[in-house]
């Protein structure tokens, strides 16, 4: 039996840690939340083939280094730099230990907006849940060719950032034989739940600096707007996606989508790649000719069913051209 397998490939580490932070500038605080997950890869075959826990760093130690990073990381508010700090911390603090893999969720906490009508400023330090949808950073961390020749990528996204719109949208000029039912529209509705990822270029990064591994410094080819600032170019890819959305006078999910991605390529000079993800959640019209009213026709269909599923599934990724 043993002769006939092989340990192809193993990675392991803890998922779903939940961690809030609050940052103190005297009154005015900053908080976040994240649910985080670390993976490490390394010199652990034995650990599943030898029953040899003696390369084990433990899961549990996994949760307790985020949670002090947490604490002392001069990063911790950006979701990729934290990111970089953990996933750098865990190759360089262990020396079996070549790849980390780090993916942040950051849930969207805002300032609630108080004071007269027209003239609301944000609260110092009450916040609201302003939207279900979550900021996503994915990192990897590789040291497989030495400590001192680290490579980061940095993948950062938005998931579940759900829109409609109730006009602006058609579906007309597809192929039509058979198995077709769908009636061509000049008018629906369209909505869809958002899931997309843009990547950066991997870089050089320096492993953490001082006795306890706890700060690192910035990535070699650093650039404003870039991966160190992911909060703006997150910021720019949900206001594109947003904009673009309520704007475009759609033909299909796919041509939508395909002015969002090119709207987030040409704003963020260090984006290489974005992929959508975009379901069409189906609103149906509903059928009233049996009572004699008219619910069908596009420009009276008031009346809709919501349909969970099945739903359309639209993906693509979209490059920066080379050269
Ligand atoms: O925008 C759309 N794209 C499709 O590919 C498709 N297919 C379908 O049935 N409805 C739609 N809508």
């Amino acid at each position: 039996m043993s002769s006939q397998s092989v340990l192809a490939s193993a990675r392991y580490g803890k998922d779903l840690v939940r961690v809030f932070r609050v940052v103190r500038e005297g009154s005015w605080h900053h908080v976040v939340e994240y649910n985080v997950k670390v993976l490490l890869e390394g010199n652990i075959e034995t650990s599943y083939t030898e029953a040899d826990n003696s390369v084990v760093v433990t899961t549990d130690a996994m949760k307790n280094i985020t949670y002090y990073l947490a604490k002392i990381s001069p990063h911790i508010l950006s979701p990729e730099r934290f990111a970089l700090h953990l996933g750098t911390h865990m190759v360089s603090k262990y020396a079996h230990i070549h790849k980390s893999f780090v993916t942040v969720e950051k849930l969207r906490w805002s300032r609630i907006p108080v004071g007269a009508e027209g003239q609301e400023q944000p609260h110092p330090h009450a916040f609201v849940r302003d939207g279900a949808d979550k900021r996503t950073v994915e990192v990897e961390i590789d040291a497989s060719a030495g400590k001192d020749k680290i490579v980061a990528k940095v993948s950062s996204g938005i998931a579940d950032l759900l829109v409609l719109k109730s006009t602006g949208s058609a579906f007309t000029g597809y192929i039509r034989d058979e198995y077709t039912t769908l009636r061509e529209v000049d008018d629906r509705v369209f909505s869809t739940s958002v899931d997309l990822k843009y990547t950066f270029a991997p870089f050089a990064i320096s492993a953490p600096t001082d006795a306890k591994g706890l700060d690192f410094p910035a990535p070699s080819q650093d650039t404003p707007g870039g991966v160190w600032d992911g909060e703006i170019v997150a910021e720019r890819v949900r206001t594109a996606t947003l904009e673009i959305f309520a704007l475009d006078e759609s033909a299909s999910v796919q041509a939508t989508l395909y002015k969002m991605a090119q709207r987030v390529i040409a704003e963020n000079a260090d984006v290489q790649t974005v992929t959508y993800n975009l379901p069409n959640k189906h609103y149906i019209p509903v059928d009233m000719k049996y009572i004699g009213v008219d619910n069908t026709t596009p420009s009276k269909a008031e009346v809709f069913v919501p349909v969970a599923a099945p739903s359309g599934l639209i993906s693509a990724t979209i490059s920066r051209k080379q050269g």
